[in-house]
């Protein structure tokens, strides 16, 4: 635990906070004891303070741990003489608890002259001779980004930004820093401060002691009641004292409940980390999980009722089950609706009475406000495209801007200009990935893709070198591709110009290239494994822009639990990797190290050479989510945009007329199109690159994530904060495109008609964690294109106003629309 100190204004430090009512669980706090003498609580350093407490004004009385009667019980290393409480106005309190016997004694002395006024803060700034970990900054919760110099432009209904947090060091270090970062102001759009329950039952701010007895049966009967004993007892200036005898400690209602401690005897469900994480102060698990994925979270809003009614239903599990024990509470008659009732029936089979819904209802509406302030600015954000709306609000705040997306904050970046100085010209400060739950889950955190630090670094330098080994890029792979093509074109032969859907064909074709390297073989058309996998990361793309998996990657913890498709998903999921881990095996057996034959050989090599080494990256499950990767990520993409091509050349039949033209004068019907030949293929290489700019198959790119504080464009931006490079707006950026929501391949030629470059094209991302991928896919889209349309002209049954080239917009991938397509053979 960090220890306070000041000198230029603010003293800050770490204690562990107790608030409310009842006991849930200790919570490590940021707290911040400013100059004018209120105690901020925060959650962490770079947090609005989520309460502030004047101390001259709103504290009644202080009361040390040893006079505390009943102290609810310490988590380890807690020491009673550790501990005090701050008694505050309308019943609250707030326990604190140190590390440290001296720590406790040095918040108390500094807090309690604070409020006593013995001394102005100031002058405690002074006198103090505690080592100085300091802040020229005030952070008041109304000194928000206005006042930050540093902070990207922030939008409306946003928390402010916090400020670049002070991460220990001196001021000296400090000042350096923030020279080294020339910071420049901005101003700040009005902010929203964030949302604060009031007259919560839970929170304890009715007066109305039924009504409390009700929540301390709801949120944790037993402890609830031992906590207000205490007040009564522990501090006659309390409002709490002049309560009525039910309230204080061993009389009425709560008598025989037992002591504060027997919360945490409970089942270990409801005691599990994550099941305590609902939390609505505003300091948990909760919160770390909420929106972490910023553009999985915009559904929040649209499924908010169904996600209140479910914790509320939650809500009562653990009361009910606490009640088990102190089952003369009962006696209040009190019956919850028939849904609740039932809910509550089914998990502890134990009768609840119905006083108690309107209750919950009250306590739900203090929940769905609670839930508001989590949203950030997601209510402002398109739900199925977020993009639009980043695009549209980068019109009012700036092509750099910051959002906050449930609690994360994230910033935004927008256009070419600032897109492409983050991710090229400032590659290293913005390399960072940022977590995907999903993904987290899926690879359990390991791999290339989700990867940061040495590992990833380890793991791409490894992947980008084997994967030109085997010939990525190279003659090697276009065999491979030129193969693939030719067993494509057969089945489609095979069709005899009757309709069909090319999504699963251009799967497998696409994927064999992938297998190939990674696998060392290819899989007939027929394969049933091979087609089940296909499915698989079919479904999987799918359900990762589905609402389902947005609430997965908002609460996490919560989906676990509950039942649904989600756990169908993660069991097909585990049939992959098990394919994979199978492979592995395979290869282990049959390995010769002294000829690897593909990138499983390899992997297998380098750990057998690293095997003693205890920090190394190449072992068993980065190998599998590694290759994990590579499978998924180097499947969906292209086979997508080969279909989103054939669309094309029937939405635009000149555009398809005029390529053949070209194919069939340079490489004719009969050679295999080679990647040479793009420099003689200038119409149909710029329609290609048209293609991936119109389609914008990834609009948000991949989250990327700041791993230490930054500086860019003159602003500081605060170590773990989202980035979104915005690929969306830098392929519709109207400085780079001369009609950027037109297709147009003009786009990609020059006025003799070559192909000219655009360095707006970022499909594949850009800089240190661009796609590993990009060479493949360039070569697999040039020539599995090029040989369909030597041998085939594309149509479909309805002509080509039929066809909607506005892709299926999600929140993971834009993905082109399904049509049953005909290949008359040329
Ligand atoms: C049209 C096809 C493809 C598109 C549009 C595409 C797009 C992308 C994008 C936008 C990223 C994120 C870049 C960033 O974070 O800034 C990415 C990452 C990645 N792609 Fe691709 N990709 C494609 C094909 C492939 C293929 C064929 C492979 C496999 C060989 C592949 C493997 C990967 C991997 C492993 C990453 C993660 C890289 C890292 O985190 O360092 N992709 N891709």
């Amino acid at each position: 635990m960090t220890t306070g100190m000041s000198t230029a204004g603010v003293h800050r430090g770490f204690l562990r906070k107790y608030g409310g009512f009842m006991f849930k669980q200790w919570k490590e706090k940021h707290l911040v004891l400013t100059m004018e003498g209120n105690l901020l609580v925060c959650r962490d350093a770079e947090s609005p303070p989520d309460q502030v407490v004047a101390l001259q004004t709103s504290c009644g009385s202080i009361v040390e741990g040893r006079e505390i009667l009943d102290l609810p019980r310490l988590p380890p290393g807690g020491r009673r003489d550790c501990c005090f409480a701050l008694i505050l106005p309308q019943n609250k309190f707030l326990l604190l608890l140190t590390d440290t016997p001296e720590d406790c004694n040095l918040w108390l002395n500094l807090i309690r002259k604070v409020r006593e006024g013995v001394m102005s803060p100031l002058t405690l700034q002074r006198r103090c001779s505690i080592t100085p970990c300091i802040t020229d900054r005030d952070p008041l919760p109304d000194s928000g980004s206005e006042k930050d110099p540093g902070s990207p432009r922030t939008c409306e209904g946003t928390p402010p930004l916090g400020q670049v947090p002070e991460r220990g060091g001196s001021l000296r270090d400090r000042r350096q820093n923030q020279a080294a970062g020339a910071r420049r102001p901005l101003p700040n759009v009005s902010v929203a401060p964030p949302h604060r329950v009031s007259d919560c039952l839970r929170h304890g701010n009715s007066s109305d002691a039924r009504a409390v007895r009700a929540v301390c049966l709801l949120m944790g009967g037993a402890a609830a009641s031992s906590a207000l004993g205490y007040l009564s007892s522990c501090s006659p200036s309390s409002p709490l004292a002049s309560r009525g005898p039910e309230m204080a400690h061993g009389s009425g209602v709560f008598s025989e409940l037992p002591a504060g401690g027997s919360f945490h005897a409970c089942s270990q469900d409801v005691d599990s980390p994550n099941f305590n994480s609902f939390d609505f102060e505003g300091d948990s698990d909760f919160d770390a999980h909420i929106l972490s994925i910023p553009w999985f979270g915009t559904v929040l809003d649209s499924t908010l009722p169904w996600f209140t009614n479910h914790l509320i239903i939650c809500h009562l599990v653990r009361p009910v089950s606490l009640m088990k024990r102190s089952a003369k509470v009962g006696r209040h008659e009190l019956r919850p609706s028939a849904a609740v009732r039932e809910a509550a029936q089914a998990a502890h089979r134990f009768p609840v009475s119905r006083g108690v819904e309107e209750w919950i209802q009250e306590e739900s509406q203090h929940l769905r406000g609670r839930i508001d302030s989590f949203k950030g600015n997601l209510p402002q954000l398109d739900k199925i495209a977020p993009f639009k709306s980043f695009l549209k609000l980068s019109e009012t705040y700036g092509p750099v801007m910051t959002l906050h997306l449930g609690r994360q904050r994230t910033v935004v970046l927008v256009g070419y200009e600032a897109v492409k100085e983050a991710l090229v010209d400032q590659a290293d400060d913005f390399m960072g990935r940022g977590p995907l739950p999903f993904l987290l889950k899926a690879t359990r955190g390991y791999g290339l893709g989700i990867s940061n630090g040495e590992r990833w670094r380890q793991l791409r330098r490894f992947t980008l070198s084997t994967l030109r080994d085997f010939g990525m890029g190279r003659k090697g792979m276009e065999e491979w591709i030129q193969e693939e093509s030719q067993h494509l074109r057969g089945r489609i032969d095979s069709f005899k110009a009757a309709p069909f859907d090319p999504t699963l064909l251009l799967s497998c074709t696409v994927s064999n290239v992938i297998c190939c390297m990674v696998f060392g073989q290819r899989f007939s058309y027929e394969d049933k494994q091979f087609l089940q996998l296909l499915n698989i990361m079919s479904e999987m793309l799918k359900f990762e822009s589905s609402p389902l998996c947005q609430m997965y990657n908002v609460f996490p913890w919560l989906m676990e639990r509950l039942p649904g498709r989600q756990h169908y998903f993660f069991a097909r999921i585990e049939e992959l990797r098990d394919f994979i881990a199978t492979k592995i095996h395979e290869h282990k057996d049959t390995l010769d190290p002294s000829s690897p034959r593909d990138f499983i050989d390899s992997f297998l090599i380098r750990s057998e050479q690293e095997k003693d080494k205890p920090t190394t990256e190449f072992h068993h499950d980065n190998m599998v989510s590694t290759v994990f990767n590579l499978f998924l990520a180097g499947t969906e993409t292209t086979s997508s945009t080969i279909r989103y091509a054939i669309s094309v050349f029937i939405k635009y039949p000149d555009i398809q007329e005029k390529m053949q033209q070209e194919i069939d004068s340079v490489v004719g019907k009969d050679r295999c199109p080679k990647m040479e030949d793009k420099k003689s293929l200038p119409f149909t290489y710029a329609v290609i690159h048209e293609v991936q700019r119109f389609l914008d198959i990834v609009p948000l790119n991949l989250p990327h994530y700041t791993l230490t504080d930054i500086s860019f464009r003159g602003y500081t931006i605060p170590k773990d904060t989202t980035i979104i490079p915005l690929l969306h707006s830098v392929l519709r950026d109207d400085k780079q495109w001369a009609s950027p929501w037109t297709f147009n391949p003009q786009h990609f030629l020059d006025q003799n008609g070559n192909y000219k470059k655009n360095p707006a094209s970022m499909p594949f991302g850009a800089g240190k964690r661009a796609c590993v991928g990009e060479s493949l896919a360039l070569m697999e889209l040039f020539i599995f294109l090029v040989s369909l349309l030597q041998r085939f002209t594309f149509s479909c049954t309805d002509g080509p106003d039929s066809i909607d080239m506005m892709p299926e917009y999600g929140s993971f991938a834009n993905l082109p629309r399904r049509y049953k397509v005909i290949a008359t053979p040329r």
